[in-house]
C-alpha cells in the first residue's frame, strides 16, 4: 500500500476533505524545510508537495520562482533533498510526501537511480508538471508498476477529451489545476472551473484535488461537491515569509484550514 492512497482512504472513510500544501525544498534552508514538515504532520496536513528547486520554473508564478531561485542560491540539490527526506523518515515523519519537480531534474540525476532513492527514502508520489502523458514511458518504466512512488496526474481545464486517456490507470489522486495561467494566482480560477472540475470528479475513479490559487476553505466552498481536497501553495509560502518561518503559524494555518474545508 502506498501511503497517499492510504491517507485518502482513511479520509473517505471519515468522509473528510484532504488538504494539502506546496512548500519549496530549502527554502530558506533544509533544516527549516524539516522543521515545517514536522509542524504540518502535527497540524493535520493530508499530504504535502515538497518541491525541489529548479531553475527554469516554467508553471510557478513569482511567489515559487522567487522561493526556488533563494533555495537554489542557498545550495540545494535533489541528493541534499533526498537526504533531508530521509532524515524526516529516520525521525519518524509518516506524512506522505509528494516531490513537485521537472524533468531536467530527474533526467540529470538519472531516471532508474531517482526512481530507486524515492523508493529507498520514502518519497510517496511524483509530480512532473512537464511532462505530458505521451512523454511519461520512462519514468513509468522505471516505477514499474511498484507501489511506494506514485506517478501523479495532472489535468487542466484544456484537457477535455484528453481526460479519459489521462485518468487511465492513475493512481493516488487526479490534480486539478484551477485556471491556464502558473502558480500563484490568488483565486482567479477559470471561468468554466466548476463544469470541469464536475467532469473530472464523474471520470475519475481516485481522489480528485483542485490546485493553483487556493488561499482559505472558502475559496472552494463553490465546488466543494466536486472535489476531494485542496492544495495551497504560493499563498503558504507567502504565510511562512510573514511569519519569519515560524511551526506555531504553520500550525495555525493548517489547523484552521483542514477545520473550515470539512465544515463547508
Ligand atoms: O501556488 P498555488 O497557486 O497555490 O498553486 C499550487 C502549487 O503551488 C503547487 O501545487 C505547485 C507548485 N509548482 C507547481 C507546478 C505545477 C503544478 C503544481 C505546482
Amino acid at each position: 500500500m502506498n501511503r497517499i492512497e492510504d491517507t485518502l482512504n482513511q479520509l473517505k472513510e471519515k468522509k473528510e476533505k484532504a488538504f494539502i500544501t506546496y512548500v519549496t525544498a530549502g527554502y530558506p534552508d533544509l533544516a527549516k524545510t524539516k522543521e515545517i514538515l514536522k509542524a504540518q504532520e502535527a497540524a493535520g496536513t493530508d499530504i504535502v508537495e515538497l518541491g525541489v528547486p529548479f531553475s527554469d520554473p516554467v508553471a510557478d508564478g513569482p511567489v515559487i520562482q522567487d522561493a526556488s531561485y533563494r533555495s537554489i542560491c542557498g545550495g540545494t540539490t535533489l541528493k541534499k533533498v533526498f537526504r533531508t527526506v530521509e532524515e524526516a523518515r529516520n525521525d519518524g515523519l509518516k506524512l506522505p510526501i509528494v516531490f513537485m519537480l521537472y524533468y531536467n531534474t530527474i533526467v540529470f540525476y538519472g531516471v532508474e537511480a531517482f526512481v530507486k532513492e524515492c523508493e529507498r527514502v520514502g518519497v510517496d508520489g511524483l509530480i512532473i508538471p512537464d511532462l505530458p502523458m505521451e512523454e511519461q514511458e520512462e519514468i513509468k518504466a522505471a516505477l514499474d508498476g511498484q507501489d511506494t512512488t506514485l506517478l501523479l496526474q495532472l489535468v487542466s481545464p484544456v484537457s477535455g477529451d484528453r481526460i479519459p486517456q489521462i485518468l487511465d490507470g492513475a493512481r493516488g489522486f487526479v490534480y486539478c489545476v484551477s485556471s491556464m495561467g502558473v502558480t500563484g494566482q490568488e483565486a482567479q480560477f477559470h471561468k468554466e472551473v466548476k463544469n470541469y472540475l464536475k467532469s473530472v470528479k464523474e471520470q475519475s475513479k481516485i481522489p480528485v484535488m483542485m490546485g493553483f490559487g487556493i488561499r482559505t476553505a472558502k475559496d472552494v466552498e463553490p465546488m466543494k461537491e466536486y472535489i476531494d481536497g485542496a492544495i495551497v501553495g504560493s499563498h503558504f509560502i507567502r504565510l511562512l515569509e510573514e511569519s519569519n518561518f515560524d511551526p506555531d503559524a504553520v500550525k495555525t494555518y493548517c489547523n484552521t484550514f483542514k477545520k473550515e474545508l470539512n465544515e463547508l
